[in-house]
């Protein structure tokens, strides 16, 4: 007889790997839905909202060091740093570590490490349209955002929207948040927004980065 083992699904749907290289080439961004593991999603889930009820969530700013400012006229959401500290962060950062290994491998992007963190949107909070990476994150090469949030009602808003990397008035998708669903960028080229959202919002933003020195300074993480 044989014993029945329960396996753990990929933490990423392997077949995303290889759609996911395809559209960066073609397009600079990427849009897969039922990507994320549900039980790694309600898994994270159930972290980020225990900590935004506990109010121990940092408030997000923008800029880097001493540039870092606090702007809820332009991004509203309060995050926490993956550090490893649970099960489901584990298998979260290892899948990206695998993810780097494909791009990496396919796109020769010398892609060397990942940073991510939990965010939080409460109702009414937005993040204006930017870039990931500008001077003082130069060293961002490919974004992702990861979507937690159980069901996501047609009418909740907090889409986030892609826009042309030519033609930045040009909406190319409009992304619903809902759990299993993941989103891959060019962090140079290409524009996006997080529209104003009615629920609590959950994702988890990260970025695969190059080492790049800034003013002769080893560049810092964060
Ligand atoms: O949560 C999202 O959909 C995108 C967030 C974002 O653009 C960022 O954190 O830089
Ligand atoms: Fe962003």
């Amino acid at each position: 007889m044989i014993a029945s083992v329960a396996l753990t699904p990929p933490a990423i749907n392997p077949i995303a790997h290889i759609a996911l290289v395809d559209a960066l080439v073609e397009q600079g961004w990427y849009v897969g839905n039922n990507v994320i593991d549900l039980e790694l999603c309600q898994a994270l889930h159930r972290e980020l909202h225990h900590m935004a009820e506990h109010d121990v969530l940092d408030e997000a700013g923008i800029g880097r060091g001493k540039e870092h400012h606090l702007r809820k006229d332009i991004r509203g959401d309060a995050i926490h740093w993956l550090d490893r500290e649970s099960e489901a962060q584990r298998r979260y950062l290892d899948a990206m570590a695998e993810l780097q290994q494909s791009l990496n491998q396919a796109l020769f992007l010398g892609l060397f490490e990942y940073e991510a963190h939990f965010a939080h949107y409460p109702p009414g909070a937005f993040y204006q349209r930017h870039l990931d990476s500008f001077r003082g994150r130069a060293n961002r090469v490919i974004s992702t955002v990861g979507y937690l949030n159980p069901q996501w009602p047609t009418d909740a808003g907090g889409e986030m929207v892609i826009y042309h990397p030519d033609t930045p008035s040009q909406e190319v998708a409009r992304v619903v948040p809902e759990a299993g669903t993941f989103a891959c960028f060019l962090s140079e080229t290409i524009p996006h927004e997080v529209l104003p959202t009615q629920q609590p919002r959950a994702s988890i933003a990260g970025w695969f980065r190059r080492n790049a020195s800034l003013d002769g300074v080893l560049d810092p993480a964060r």
